[in-house]
């Protein structure tokens, strides 16, 4: 079959974030709210954990789909921050955020974001990750408050927005900037190229 740019993306997401990165690809696309539940075994990896978890959001939106005349890639997306061994979601509240942001000042630590992609029609799955190391700046313990009271920490992995404020407080990263903030598109294109469809 020839590339084509015709197919339709369904985003599986709630977050803000990857609905404005997904529309960065250009292609036509959807959003569709995937609620599944984001509890996994405590033995998984990292890299297991945001694969499993980016698989089962697609795949709840998959099992729901409406038929549509032509090819549609259903992506699920799941990030979440390594400190030390410990996967950290987003924070319960904001004594959790202050207890995370407490581990990450002044370290490294890794991001790592999985992405799912399903064809609608033949159910052909696809399941990879990304991981990019992210070293913040040492903060002060009011740095760390000032930063819970904007709020910018509750809906983030790690309780911070690389993207936002959060910028301030990191020193260096290496990897893929988009697969902190949530979605790799450099990943997202080259899964999507194995489905035939090309971005560029
Ligand atoms: C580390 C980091 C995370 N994040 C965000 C990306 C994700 O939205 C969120 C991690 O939570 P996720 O559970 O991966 O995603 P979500 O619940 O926001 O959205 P959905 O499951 O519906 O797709 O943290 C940032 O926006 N910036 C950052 O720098």
């Amino acid at each position: 079959m020839e590339p084509t740019a015709a197919s339709r993306l369904i985003l599986a997401s709630t977050s803000p974030r990857r609905q404005e990165l997904i529309r960065a690809l250009g292609l036509p696309y959807e959003i569709v709210a995937s609620e599944a539940d984001e509890t996994v075994a405590d033995h998984l990896t990292p890299a297991e954990i945001v694969e499993t978890l980016s698989e089962r959001k697609a795949r709840a939106v998959y099992e729901r789909v409406p038929s549509y005349p032509g090819r549609q890639i259903i992506v699920g997306s799941d990030t979440i921050v390594v400190y030390n061994g410990e996967p950290l979601g987003k924070p319960a509240d904001r004594e959790d955020a202050r207890r995370m942001l407490s581990m990450l000042q002044g370290n490294t630590h890794h991001v790592f974001t999985g992405i799912t992609c399903i064809e609608a029609g033949s159910g052909r799955s696809l399941t990879a990750h990304r991981m990019t190391r992210v070293t913040m700046k040492p903060l002060s313990e009011r740095q760390i408050d000032r930063y819970i009271e904007t709020g910018e920490p509750m809906d983030k992995a790690g309780a911070y927005a690389i993207q936002g404020l959060g910028a301030t407080m990191v020193e260096a990263i290496e990897g893929d900037y988009f697969n902190v903030v949530g979605l790799s598109l450099n990943l997202l294109a080259d899964m999507l190229y194995s489905f035939n469809i090309e971005v560029l």
